[in-house]
C-alpha cells in the first residue's frame, strides 16, 4: 500500500514551461501517475497506470539537488497521491518556487497558500465538467484574500466550449480574482479562431498555446 512517504512517478524531467503564466522559465516537472478523470482530448494517457515507485526523499532530493527555483507537480491528477503534500513541504522547505496544475475535481483545502495552484475547471467538451468540486471557488477566493498567485485553466475542444467557459469566468466573477486561461486542444479548436472569438466577446482571459508542443512537435514525454 503506498504511504505518505511514497509516490508513484510517471515521470521527472527538466524542460521550458509550456503552460501558465509561467510559460518560457525553466521548471522541473514531476509528473505522477494515476488519474481520476478521463478526459477525451487527454495528452497524457500514459499517466493513467503504473508509475515508478519513489520516496518523497528521492523525488525532493532530485529537485532540490538542481539549480532551477521553479518546480511543477502535474500528472496525472497530483493530488490523488498522499506523497503529494509531504513533497510540497520539501520543495517550499528548500527554497524552491513550487506550481500544482490539478484537475478541479479535489479540494485544494490542504494545499499550501504558498504553492501556486493552476486550478483546470474542465468544460463539456472533455466530457468530465460534472466532477468539478464547487467548493475551489471559495477556496481560490480565500487563498487570493491570504495572497496566493493562482491561476484558472479552461482546455477548450470547440466553440461550444469557449461559449461554456466564458459564460464560467463572468458568472463566478473568476477574471477579477485570477489570471484566466483559455487553452484549445490540438488538434480540435484552431488557435486563429480561439483568438478571433476571444477579441469579439471581449474574453477575460489570455490566450494560452502549449510552448512545450511548439518546440518539441513530436515529443510525447519528457519534455
Ligand atoms: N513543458 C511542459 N510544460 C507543462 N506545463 C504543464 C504541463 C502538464 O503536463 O501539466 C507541462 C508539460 O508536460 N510540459
Ligand atoms: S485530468 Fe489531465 S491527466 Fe486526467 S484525464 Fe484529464 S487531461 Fe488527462
Ligand atoms: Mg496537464
Amino acid at each position: 500500500m503506498q504511504t505518505s512517504a511514497e509516490l508513484a512517478l510517471c515521470e521527472c524531467f527538466y524542460s521550458i514551461q509550456g503552460e501558465s503564466a509561467r510559460a518560457g522559465l525553466p521548471c522541473l516537472f514531476f509528473r505522477l501517475a494515476g488519474c481520476n478523470l478521463r478526459c477525451l482530448w487527454c495528452d497524457s494517457t500514459y499517466s493513467f497506470t503504473g508509475g515508478r515507485p519513489c520516496t518523497v526523499a528521492e523525488a525532493a532530493a532530485w529537485a532540490l539537488g538542481h539549480a532551477c527555483p521553479l518546480v511543477e507537480l502535474t500528472g496525472g491528477e497530483p493530488l490523488l497521491q498522499e506523497g503529494a503534500y509531504p513533497l510540497i513541504e520539501r520543495l517550499l522547505a528548500g527554497g524552491k518556487e513550487v506550481l500544482l496544475e490539478t484537475n478541479g475535481t479535489l479540494s485544494l483545502a490542504r494545499v499550501p497558500l504558498e504553492v501556486s495552484v493552476i486550478l483546470d475547471v474542465k468544460c463539456p467538451g472533455s466530457g468530465m465538467a460534472a466532477y468539478f468540486c464547487p467548493e475551489n471557488l471559495e477556496l481560490l477566493a480565500l487563498r487570493k484574500k491570504r495572497g496566493s498567485t493562482d491561476e484558472v485553466k479552461f482546455v477548450l475542444a470547440d466553440e461550444t466550449d469557449f461559449f461554456w467557459a466564458l459564460d464560467f469566468v463572468r458568472r463566478h466573477g473568476l477574471h477579477a480574482l485570477v489570471p484566466v486561461l483559455f487553452s484549445p486542444v490540438r488538434p480540435g479548436l484552431e488557435p486563429e479562431r480561439l483568438a478571433e472569438l476571444m477579441l469579439a466577446h471581449q474574453a477575460p482571459a489570455r490566450l494560452q498555446l502549449q510552448l512545450h508542443t511548439l518546440l518539441w512537435p513530436g515529443r510525447k514525454r519528457g519534455v
